[in-house]
């Protein structure tokens, strides 16, 4: 895809999760990697209204080339893209779901959500848990780098999912199925539950790994 398709994938995606609730306000970001560097959301600009040639472009570096300023979280995004070389893009978003899974105590920290369904274990597999940091912390980026060395989604304590993916279609689809996966799991959290069994979840990850 070229640069141009790219800036236009992410503002139809920004708009169809905006639409749908999956993230409000100004809230999330979304970056796609690119051979020079990564394009990423501008900060504080609203995912459901991108101006496709306002998205940022920055360097290897770090340093932007082209449009406006961006996300708080692009420092996040490239340290995640060092830990995963396949992922092609990543989406952070605020929703709902998967951020009130992200405030309950108890978790495990290690994958934060049982093998409800064999979708979920397709598109998402392990969700490790980083702790609190503020948004833009440095130390929220090294605590990302570090977990996406073993999973490619992982969930911001008391802030939300962090998904990289193949493709920018495929970081979004599995960060629906992670905000599906959470809405279950709430539904879920007082009623005996069949999940998927150790062998299910084995032969699952054999034949669609991530
Ligand atoms: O929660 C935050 O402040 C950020 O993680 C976020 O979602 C939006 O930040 P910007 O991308 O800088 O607008
Ligand atoms: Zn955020």
């Amino acid at each position: 895809m070229s640069e141009r398709e790219l800036r236009e994938r992410i503002a139809m995606h920004g708009k169809s999760i905006y639409d749908r609730g999956l993230t409000g306000g100004s809230s999330g970001n979304i970056s796609v990697r690119l051979p020079d560097g990564m394009l990423v959301t501008p900060t504080n600009c609203c995912l459901g209204n991108l101006d496709a040639d306002a998205i940022t472009k920055l360097d290897q570096n770090g340093n932007r080339v082209a449009g406006d300023k961006p996300s708080k979280e692009a420092f996040l995004h490239h340290s995640m893209y060092k830990s995963r070389p396949t992922g092609q893009a990543i989406v952070h978003l605020h929703s709902t779901y998967s951020v009130a899974v992200s405030c309950l105590e108890g978790l495990d920290t290690s994958d934060v959500l049982p093998p409800i369904t064999a979708y979920y274990v397709m598109r998402v597999g392990t969700l490790p848990l980083i702790p609190y940091f503020a948004p833009g912390d440095e130390k929220l980026a090294e605590a990302v780098e570090q977990a996406a060395k073993v999973a490619h989604a992982v969930l911001l304590s008391n802030h939300g999912p962090v998904v990289s993916g193949k493709s920018l279609d495929d970081a979004v689809y599995a960060t629906e199925e992670l905000e599906e996966t959470a809405k279950l799991f709430l539904m879920l959290r007082n009623e005996r539950t069949r999940f998927l069994s150790d062998d299910q979840v084995n032969q699952l990850r054999e034949r669609f790994a991530n």
